[in-house]
């Protein structure tokens, strides 16, 4: 089985504008919708569009907290969060102008009474489960969270997917996750190296290989990927042609059909990464997250 963990779940309020967003000024937006979000939640819905079942965890709160959930169950998709007695789960932000702006919310506090409940539930994974980390942590818990998590887990044959940035990534990396990625803004930031050909990208992901990640996967949006497989072997790929309508999600879509690709496959990292991209596009060039049909849509063509 796969989980998701989502610490900090959103509804994403995707504003649209016709113009540039004028800072300090009264935008009139074009159309607003709504989307169920938060990166495990992403993860978890476009595997479901995969065939693939999994179990979305996390934390929710308030009434945002309440409608999220009612909404996942309504697309059909199992969850099992914990519930927060305080907060709300925080509404996102997302603003299409010429350019993409995202205002994303703190997210409630999570007591330690909330983190045993959640450790609770994954003591009941099992030998050869995926467990997918994705997002950021409400700012009271400690950047050693998902280092807690995977401590907990260790020794138990358990495959860790981690999507995270600065400390909470680097911070799993003796877990020896089976992937991480990062993009490759979140790449140069962690290892403090410029990069700006595929040469020095796939150099900085040795960098993390040798600190223990076992896959990574690197995503440079509109440049596609690199991937460092465990067996040292570089793998790249660009991508599919289309018209960006909302990138927000492409990269959770992207663990999530690598992750099938890579069950569906029997282990081919080739074809994992494959399906990862068309996933990925797939989610770019659609408002929310990508469709089956969108996807095996952008597969036939590359
Ligand atoms: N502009 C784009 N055109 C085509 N494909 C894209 C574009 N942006 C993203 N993708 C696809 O999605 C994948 C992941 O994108 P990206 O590198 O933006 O991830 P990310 O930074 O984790 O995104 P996010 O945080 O918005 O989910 C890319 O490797 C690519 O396959
Ligand atoms: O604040 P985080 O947890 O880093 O990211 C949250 C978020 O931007 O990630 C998803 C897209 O990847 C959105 O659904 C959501 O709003």
């Amino acid at each position: 089985m796969i989980y998701t963990v989502t610490f900090n779940p959103a509804i994403d309020y995707v504003v649209r504008l016709d113009r540039e967003l004028s800072v300090g000024d009264v935008n009139r937006a074009k159309g607003e919708d709504c989307v169920l979000g938060g990166k495990g939640i992403n993860v978890s819905g476009v595997l479901a569009q995969l065939g693939c079942e999994s179990v979305a965890l996390g934390f929710v709160a308030g009434e945002t907290g309440a409608w999220l959930e009612r909404g996942l169950a309504a697309q059909g998709l199992k969850t099992d969060f914990v519930h927060l007695d305080h907060g709300m789960t925080r509404i996102n932000v997302k603003i299409k102008a010429g350019q993409e702006t995202e205002l994303n919310g703190a997210g409630p506090d999570i007591p330690e009474a909330a983190m045993k409940a959640l450790e609770k539930k994954l003591d009941a994974l099992q030998k050869d489960d995926i467990l997918v980390l994705a997002g950021s942590i409400p700012a009271s818990l400690a950047q050693t969270t998902y280092e807690r998590l995977l401590a907990r887990l260790e020794g138990r044959g358990i495959r860790a997917v981690v999507d995270a940035t600065r400390d909470l990534l680097v911070n799993v990396l003796p877990y020896k996750p089976f992937l991480i990625k990062p993009n490759n803004h979140e790449l140069s930031e962690i290892t403090g190296v410029r990069l700006t050909n595929d040469k020095e990208i796939a150099a900085a992901a040795h960098m993390m290989q040798d600190k223990g990640a076992r896959n990574v996967l690197v995503s440079m949006a509109g440049d596609g990927a690199l991937l460092l497989d465990e067996h040292g072997t570089v793998y790249r790929i660009g991508c599919p042609r289309g018209k960006v309508v909302n990138s927000v999600g492409a990269g959770d879509s992207m663990v999530a059909g690598f992750v099938a690709g890579y069950q569906q496959s029997g282990g081919d990292y080739e074809a994992a990464l494959r399906l990862g991209t068309a996933c990925g596009s797939a989610t770019a060039f659609s408002l929310g997250l990508a469709t089956k049909a969108d996807i095996d849509a952008l597969l036939a063509t590359m």
